[in-house]
């Protein structure tokens, strides 16, 4: 969708602090780990409150496609139909020695999740599985996942351009081994080869040489969820060798998960306490999690507010003034978006690094961030890693998503504060945050009573 007069959406202005409590939908990285798993396992499992979203239903899609029963459990409160709570998952609903099937074709959108833990999966598929997704998919890097399953034993047929679209050839199982790849264009590329590993013949250990991986969290939240579904796994930050892990091989159990909330996906949220000076309180914000938003807590104190657990949730407080911040995001890129914006509000100026691999995400955010704000009247330089923010006044005027979700609730944020903001394909938001506009209506005008 382009930005036609029709598609723009007047993003509200906050005319009071907000004062809300608002529950964020599942979180994407931990839904589509939890389906991977799942569908690798001996036995069926739950998914329960798991993200639907444009990015989990195409990887629940990717994996029925492989043969794997995924099944809406309905919700008992409201009998709707494909409107629950949980995802039951039955990993060899036919009862057939190899429960993984060829032919197959699998979508993978724009989600990267999708792109890069599938290949993996289907190389111990039996037969041809064909990926494909969105133009901007062909770009998006993924030359690290192809060369490496095929140094494990893997057929690929990519027409030498080591990204989308490509064929795997599966033979119903990998021999595994050791491999070395190049991830610093993406954690999810390890992430991909260890969430399969054990179910590997040799199981699978991961070298990586190469720049620094960026989104370590990423890669322990899918340690974590590995161990918990039973693997053995060695990991660099438990005394293990720097940017090694290694997976055994080994059944994986069916379990039930229930998937935290996205807390990049509250980023949005808090950053509407902090510039409205108001008060937002996340629901169900885990104690301890792996979740890289989780730092947001650390961050957005940095740029001037206060948050405590309370027994409702994370309750965050904005401080009144807002400040600058100089940060290495290198570990964390998914908040850069939603952090730009509230830099672009701050009363000083702010530094962002560590952040160059944004520039293969749903969009060059680098790029689409100056521009966009800038377009707004803002003075944002791209650097070699990242970004410049001169808190100027802004004004309104259309801002372009570049079919980003994060992107368009930056946006968002900025129309709090600035007048006349319309922002481009807001329904873009619908990969990993559906209903966001209805959330963040409901957030600033919430029921009474
Ligand atoms: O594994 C995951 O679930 C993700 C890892 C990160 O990817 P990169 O390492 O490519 O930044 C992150 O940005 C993405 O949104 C989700
Ligand atoms: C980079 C992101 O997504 P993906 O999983 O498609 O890489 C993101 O959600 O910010």
């Amino acid at each position: 969708m382009t930005g036609t007069l029709e598609a723009l959406w007047p993003a509200p202005t906050a005319t009071d602090p907000v004062d809300a409590v608002v529950t964020v939908p599942g979180s994407k990285s931990a839904t589509n780990r939890a389906l991977v798993l799942a569908s690798l396992a001996d036995q069926p499992g739950y998914v329960r409150r798991p993200l639907r979203s444009r990015d989990s239903l195409l990887m629940a899609e990717g994996l029925r496609a492989l043969g794997v029963g995924i099944e809406d459990i309905l919700n008992s409160s409201t009998g709707v139909p494909g409107g629950g709570d949980a995802w039951r998952v039955l990993p060899n609903r036919y009862g057939l020695p190899n429960p993984l099937l060829g032919p197959a074709r699998v979508d993978v959108g724009n989600a990267g999740t999708v792109m890069r833990f599938l290949p993996p999966v289907a190389a111990l598929a039996d037969g041809a599985v064909h990926f494909d997704g969105d133009p901007r998919s062909h770009e998006r890097p993924l030359g690290g996942v192809i060369t490496a399953l095929r140094a494990l034993g893997a057929r690929i047929e990519d027409e030498g351009r080591g990204a989308l679209p490509l064929t795997v050839h599966g033979t119903g199982g990998l021999v595994g081994g050791t491999v070395t790849v190049d991830a610093s264009s993406s954690s999810q590329f390890v992430s991909a080869l260890l969430l399969s590993g054990p179910r590997f013949q040799q199981g699978v250990e991961v070298r990586h040489c190469g720049d620094p991986v960026p989104s370590l969290p990423h890669i322990r939240m899918t340690v974590e969820m590995l161990r918990a579904a039973g693997a053995q796994v060695d990991a660099p930050e438990d005394g293990g060798e720097p940017d090694v892990w290694r997976v055994s091989p080994g059944a994986l159990l069916g379990r039930d998960v229930v998937v935290e909330p996205d807390l990049s996906n509250a980023a949005p949220f808090l950053a509407a306490a902090l510039v409205t000076a108001g008060t937002v309180t996340v629901r169900d914000w885990p104690e301890r999690t792996s979740q890289p938003g989780d730092q947001l807590r650390d961050l957005f104190t940095r740029m001037g507010g206060r948050c405590e657990h309370t027994p409702d949730g994370l309750r965050f407080t904005g401080g009144g003034r807002v400040h600058g911040l100089d940060a290495d995001l290198h570990e964390v890129g998914e908040l850069a978006p939603v952090i730009a914006a509230v830099a672009a509000l701050a009363d000083s100026p702010s530094r962002l690094s560590g952040i160059a691999h944004l520039r293969l995400h749903e969009t060059d955010r680098l790029k689409a961030l100056a521009d966009e704000l800038n377009g707004l009247g803002g003075d944002v330089t791209e650097t070699a890693d990242g970004l410049r923010i001169n808190p100027r006044p802004l004004r309104g005027g259309v801002f372009h998503t570049y079919e980003d979700h994060r992107l368009a609730t930056a946006a968002a944020v900025i129309g709090l504060a600035v007048p006349g903001v319309r922002v481009e394909n807001v329904q873009t938001t619908a990969k990993t945050l559906p209903g966001f506009t209805g959330l963040w209506d409901s957030m600033l005008t919430p029921a009474k009573g």
